[in-house]
């Protein structure tokens, strides 16, 4: 029987422990807070900036939202996040990406106060992760691990393919999957759109990591019987629903399910993760700023 992980039970009981740890702190008289910016006009951005800030509320962490628009100069957007660098009740502040093309990706990131980059986006956690000394740990990546711990999946001595490279999802990934200790140890290998036979390389893994932003690239017949397949594409494409679109996953799900051991869904897999440990590392950003001990999940 194939497992169907679920990214909602999982990440509940995440949030269940991140929402204790913010009990704490609000009892040393810390309210956490979490600012996120919005500089898009895109539907899905929104729609994923108003989960964040949902999530922000249900577990007492305070929220602020700002909206610039996308025909605004670079400086509108760089003088926002040096106000919210200098605001105390601001422990965490998360630009949404993509930003509007006439706006310099990599300067908005070191803009961000790297004590409050809950992202983990900024050159100086980068490094500091690559270094195996991570500080906030990109989300994304960072919830994968706890879905793989949490579903029983070792991974040490495995060997794990990380499909895209992004800053977002495949490199911070396979940084984590090569580290020392719990969560990593596996034999990594990142492929990408020049990936020369793809298939051959998914067939050798034990465990598939999905995150080229391609809807349903990966299918069971470039997967061997028993791998473990994590599902991180979110793309929405033309259907006749009620939206007017549907959520599919880089994975081909029915085929891919026929193989795998165990097998996240899309939605309600790994997004899910991704808010939750949002929410963690805007808690720990709150612990460092404040002096006052947590602990986390
Ligand atoms: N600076 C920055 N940080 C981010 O973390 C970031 C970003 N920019 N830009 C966009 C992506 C996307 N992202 C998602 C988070 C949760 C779900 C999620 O929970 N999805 C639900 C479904 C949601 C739906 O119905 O559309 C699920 O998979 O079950 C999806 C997407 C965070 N991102």
């Amino acid at each position: 029987m194939t497992t169907i992980i679920d990214g909602n039970e999982i990440g509940d009981q995440i949030t269940a422990g991140v929402a204790a740890c913010t009990d704490t702190l609000v009892g040393e008289a810390v309210t956490p807070g979490l600012a996120t910016v919005l500089m898009s006009d895109d539907g899905a951005s929104e729609t994923y900036v108003s989960m964040k800030q949902q999530a922000c509320e249900e577990i007492g962490i305070e929220g602020f939202h700002y909206e610039i628009s996308a025909d605004e100069p670079a400086e509108t957007l760089f003088s926002t996040i040096d106000e919210l660098n200098a605001d105390p009740a601001v422990h965490g502040i998360l630009v949404q990406m993509p930003v509007p093309d006439h706006v310099p990706k990599r300067d908005v990131l070191e803009r961000i106060d790297p004590m409050k980059d809950v992202d983990g986006f900024h050159p100086e956690n980068v490094g500091r992760l690559v270094a195996g000394n991570a500080r906030y740990k990109p989300c994304t990546p960072h919830g994968i691990q706890k879905i793989l711990a949490e579903t029983g999946v070792e991974t040490e001595g495995k060997d794990a393919v990380v499909v895209g490279r992004s800053d977002i999802v495949g490199k911070p990934m396979a940084n984590l999957l090569i580290q020392y200790g719990p969560g990593g140890n596996a034999t990594t290998t990142v492929c990408h759109s020049r990936t020369d036979d793809l298939a051959e390389k998914t067939r050798n893994a034990d465990i598939v990591i999905a995150a080229a932003g391609v809807p349903e690239m990966i299918d069971g017949s470039m997967l061997s019987a028993g791998t473990t397949v994590i599902d991180v594409g979110i793309n929405r494409v033309d259907a006749d629903t009620e939206k007017g679109y549907e959520l599919v996953g880089d994975v081909d799900f029915e085929s891919a399910k026929a193989k795998a051991d165990a097998i996240t869904p899309v939605p309600g897999g790994v997004g899910p993760l991704t808010i939750a440990m949002l929410m963690y590392n805007t808690v720990k950003a709150a612990s460092l700023q404040s002096g006052v001990d947590i602990s986390l999940p």
